[in-house]
């Protein structure tokens, strides 16, 4: 038996602007996302991509259509319980890390576990992402992987159910990139965390259980890889 949906998505529509200049991200998307999943979302660029993910995250919400959170309708939600649903179930990784450069590492995480109900120590979080040694260094200190698996750490260290990337990998080199994609990967093998993360490298769909294809705003399809590859197999 499949899952239960972690998130439902139905006949999202996002439409930027109004008139003349209205441009229409999403149109007509229905999605599950299943506890536990890995889907990679790809498509080119201004296919709809970030409108859906900053839709399942809670950063946005669509123009019609509903969004389920479990048995939350997070498109009747007040700004408040958006922000709720945000803090406390959804970890956000971004191309650019967004660190504070005058905090350490571990002080970056803690900005996200001070205010969390449930979180894992610091140094947990930290030692998931092969980054314990540089608890006390700067941002600035940093290569772009190790800042990124920074930004992952701070995101998972209140354990949410979904980790979103938008295109976690785009600032990194090829290997780089790859112990990135790895450390996603094992945060949801390990942690069972939902993973949702858009690229524009083809080569990485065979990382995950569902490959979910936009064009124009639509889901032009979602296929299934024949086998789950690690990202150390993967070549690009
Ligand atoms: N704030 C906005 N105002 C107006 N149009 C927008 C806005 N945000 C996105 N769009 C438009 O919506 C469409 C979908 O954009 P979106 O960023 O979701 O695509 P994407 O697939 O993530 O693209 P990319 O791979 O380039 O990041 C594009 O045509 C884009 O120009």
């Amino acid at each position: 038996m499949e899952p239960d949906p972690v998130l439902r998505a139905r006949s999202l529509c996002r439409t930027y602007g109004t008139g003349d200049a209205a441009v229409r991200a999403l149109a007509d998307v229905d999605l599950d996302v299943r506890a536990g999943e890995f889907i990679v979302l790809l498509g080119a660029s201004g296919s709809g991509k970030s409108t859906l993910l900053n839709i399942l995250g809670g950063l946005d919400r669509p123009t019609s259509g509903e969004v389920v959170f479990q048995d939350h309708r997070l498109t009747d939600a007040t700004e408040e319980a958006l922000t709720r649903y945000r803090r406390e179930h959804v970890g956000f990784v971004f191309q650019f890390y967004n660190l504070i450069p005058s905090l350490t590492v571990a002080e970056n995480v803690a900005l996200v576990t001070d205010i969390a109900a449930d979180p894992m120590p610091v140094d947990e979080a930290l030692a998931l992402v092969a980054l314990s040694p540089r608890r006390d260094h700067f941002p600035s200190q940093l290569s772009g992987g190790e800042q990124q698996r920074v930004a992952i750490a701070r995101a998972i260290a209140k354990r949410p159910q979904l980790l979103l990337c938008d295109e976690p990998t785009g600032a990194l080199d090829y290997a780089t990139g790859k112990l990135v994609l790895e450390v996603i990967a094992d945060i949801n093998r390990n942690l069972g965390t939902t993973a949702v993360v858009i690229t524009h490298n083809a080569a990485i769909s065979a990382m995950a259980d569902r490959v979910v294809k936009l064009a124009d705003g639509r889901i032009a399809s979602i296929e299934v890889p024949a086998r789950r590859l690690t990202p150390a197999e993967l070549s690009w």
